[in-house]
């Protein structure tokens, strides 16, 4: 006992020295930043945007000094040589540049989270310290080589579970819920560590089992990156998908408390820049819409819109008269599609063979040849001439992608061209009014439009000729900075040259990019992968040409008609076998009783699942109350809430509560919920994170978690889609509480 006391205090001394060292170094940026500020707006533009880049650098640096505060250090590994090394969320040197502590995604920290007793790693003891704000209040050991060991007498903990740190995990994994996603980075396990680590290129598949870590994994993953591939990763920014606004603020805290906040952070929905997807549609369209063989019927759609007219048009110009002929037409459109250019942009040169061909008709009605000079005024001329406009405009339309998909699905005639292969029933699925608010189904096809009819970004692509040319010389002079200021390693050069650029707003990388479809990223990182459509990975793969990208998720978790059965043929036509898998097996979240039922009744629907080891099982983790009838399911789930609350609030851990329903009952719960006066608790949309409780659709629920769950009527979620009901029996982390009038689902009981 007093043995561990000693060591209590030794690790109090030096973690006290490290938030020591912490707040040194925020102070003097502080100071550094103060000192900048206080010179005022005078000088030069150039030193005045100098200054700006500064402040922005130490202001940055403070954000990610702050954001370290909680469990700077959590891990001590003793190495055969004697040395002892400190794993924390940051690195740390002295003021003689000495290390006290160690990154976390430093290969130095790697054996912390690998090593094992039957791989040691040069690693004699693995030390976790609990810390609760600046007081260490405990140690866990495990000692994974014993004959190195100067004190034979300790064996610690050992890892007798094959669970690293294992005391540290099962107190996290058994907190109560806050309603917000933490960081793992004190207890990530060696299966997690091997993902987060893995090199850089080519796509990485993630699949795993609910609970597995997966959106913890693929988030400490671009920590990861991002840290140790910095140069690359910051200039042209990293994008993180997930599946909604709800889910991105439930992961809104991870990566800030990482020390990275450059991330893009969006939906499939809103990655079209300025499209808000508001509108709602029915499943079955959604699916239609999503399927790989709607990109040829976009192709046909565009090349539908170069058109031979049927007849011969006569026009007269200025008094002479001249002739727009099918012939000349389709040869005018053979040419422009020779050099294969998006529509928008291959119409130059229709409209030019076009004008050609009308100004020879024109001059030889005039019977006398003309002088250059002439010729191009009779160019101009017939370009002015509004007949002309018009008939060339009908034969090859300039158009948006927003006009060729509205039309699309508001002319039936329009459709049922491009589209032969959909039944007149699937076509009518997809009719709707012009101007009708976008779908999120649409985003992808708005995208795959774009792409084909080329957008006129023509200015935009001079002004950014023109940047790079004073690019090279700003980023010379941001290296110097960065050596000279100490800073080297924090930011890149790239990023404090975009600071230093005098012209135009200052925007960060993620700014940039969010703003331009045409951005490409170096890294992006897909969460509920399975949910996306072929022609959302199609939109997705144009943004990241190198194809480096983690991709997470689950395909028996998949609840939308248009994703994935299987990575296989989801990702074999796109990526072309040139993906990797790696997999998660064990579920951290639910307890063993209720991840094992889950289980069966995904089995037994024939769902593909992972193989799944339960970290942890806790008391009473499910409880079946069957009631008379249907009518009484919504005051069976408001008592069932009412106990669940009483529960919550007799732990000293506080945590959340989910009344998980089909969409048809979620307005009677509510309704029983405020007769037996929990009304007040309730939250719904963003709010749904921040309330003790929530009412909720098992999509809705999808990648979120609850202490308890109160789940009604499970026959009728799984009659919709056997892997709604998989997603909601797997979002509680104590206890699932399931009330039902019908038969439960085939395998529900063992
Ligand atoms: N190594 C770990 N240490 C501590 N907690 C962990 C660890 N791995 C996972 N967890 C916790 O387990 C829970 C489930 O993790 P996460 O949400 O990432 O799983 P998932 O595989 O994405 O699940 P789903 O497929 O159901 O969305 C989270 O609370 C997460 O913090």
């Amino acid at each position: 006992m007093a043995g561990r006391e000693s060591e209590l205090r030794g690790e109090q001394k030096l973690v006290d020295e490290l938030y020591d060292r912490l707040d040194a170094l925020r102070a003097q940026n502080r100071e550094r930043l103060r000192e900048i500020r206080h010179e005022g707006p005078s000088g030069s533009p150039q030193n005045r945007s100098e200054r700006d880049a500064f402040a922005t650098l130490y202001e940055d640096r403070i954000a990610q000094l702050e954001a370290v505060e909680d469990r700077l250090a959590f891990g001590r590994l003793d190495l055969t040589d004697g040395e002892q090394r400190y794993i924390g969320r940051i690195g740390l040197t002295d003021a003689e540049h000495t290390s006290m502590l160690t990154d976390w995604r430093a290969p130095a920290a790697q054996s912390f989270y690998r090593a094992t007793s039957a791989r040691p790693d040069g690693v004699v003891r693995r030390r976790h310290l609990v810390t609760r704000r600046r007081s260490v209040t405990g140690i866990e050991d495990e000692v994974l080589d014993l004959d190195a060991l100067d004190d034979p007498g300790a064996t610690g903990d050992g890892q007798l579970s094959g669970l690293a740190g294992e005391g540290a995990l099962l107190a996290a994994l058994a907190a109560g819920r806050t309603g917000r996603m933490g960081d793992i980075v004190a207890t990530i396990q060696a299966e997690q560590d091997a993902i987060i680590r893995a090199e850089l290129g080519g796509a990485l598949v993630v699949q795993g089992g609910p609970g597995t870590g997966k959106t913890a994994v693929a988030l400490h993953r671009a920590a990861y990156l991002l840290y140790s591939h910095r140069r690359l990763l910051e200039r042209s920014g990293v994008l993180l998908i997930g599946p909604s606004r709800v889910f991105l603020r439930y992961i809104d805290q991870v990566l800030p408390s990482l020390g990275e906040t450059g991330v893009v952070t969006t939906t499939i929905a809103e990655l079209y820049p300025r499209i808000e997807a508001t509108g709602v549609e029915s499943e079955a369209a959604a699916a239609i819409k999503g399927r790989a063989d709607f990109a040829p019927i976009i192709a046909r759609a565009v090349r539908q819109r170069e058109r031979v007219p049927a007849q011969p048009q006569e026009l007269r110009v200025e008094g002479t008269s001249i002739t727009i002929t099918p012939h000349d037409v389709a040869e005018a459109i053979a040419r422009a599609r020779r050099n294969r250019r998006p529509h928008n942009l291959a119409r130059v040169t229709f409209v030019r063979e076009m004008l050609s061909r009308l100004a020879e008709q024109y001059v030889s009605q005039l019977g006398s040849p003309l002088g250059a000079d002439e010729r191009g005024d009779v160019l101009e001329e017939l370009r002015a001439d509004r007949g002309v406009r018009i008939a060339l405009n009908l034969a090859w339309m300039p158009l948006t992608p927003q006009k060729l998909i509205a039309d699309l699905f508001a002319q039936p005639e329009r459709l049922a061209a491009a589209a032969p292969g959909l039944s007149a029933a699937e076509r009518a699925l997809l009719a709707r009014e012009r101007g009708a608010a976008w779908t999120p189904a649409d985003v992808p096809l708005l995208d795959e439009a774009a792409e084909l009819l080329g957008e006129d970004d023509q200015v935009a692509r001079a002004q950014s000729r023109a940047d790079a040319a004073n690019r090279t010389k700003e980023l010379e002079y941001a290296r110097q900075v960065l050596q000279s200021s100490g800073n080297d390693g924090l930011v890149s050069a790239e990023l404090l040259a975009d600071r230093f650029a005098s012209s135009g707003p200052r925007l960060t990388t993620a700014e940039r990019a969010a703003a331009d479809r045409s951005w490409t990223y170096a890294h992006v990182v897909v969460d509920e992968a399975q949910e996306l459509s072929a022609m959302a990975w199609r939109m997705l793969l144009r943004r990241v040409p190198t194809r480096s990208m983690t991709i997470v998720g689950d395909v028996a978790q998949t609840t939308s008609r248009a994703g994935a059965s299987s990575w296989r043929s989801m990702l074999d036509p796109l990526l072309r076998g040139t993906w990797r898998l790696a997999e998660l097996t064990v579920n951290y979240r639910t307890p063993a009783a209720v991840a094992d039922a889950a289980q069966r009744v995904a089995r037994a629907a024939r769902l593909p699942v992972s193989e799944l080891t339960s970290a942890r099982d806790v008391d009473d983790a499910l409880v079946v109350d069957r009631v008379p009838g249907v009518e009484q399911l919504a005051d069976g789930a408001a008592r069932h809430a009412g106990t669940a609350l009483a529960l919550l609030d007799d732990g000293a851990e506080g945590g959340r509560l989910a009344v998980i329903a089909p969409a048809g009952r979620l307005a009677a719960i509510r309704a029983a919920l405020d007769a037996a006066g929990l009304a007040e608790a309730i939250g719904s949309g963003l709010a749904t994170l921040d309330s003790r409780l929530t009412v909720l659709t098992p999509r809705e629920a999808k990648g979120l978690e609850f202490d308890i769950v109160v789940l009604v009527e499970p026959a009728e979620v799984g009659a919709t889609n056997a892997g709604d009901l998989y997603v909601a029996m797997t979002r509680p982390t104590r206890q699932l509480r399931v009330v039902h009038a019908a038969r439960l689902p085939r395998g529900f009981e063992a």
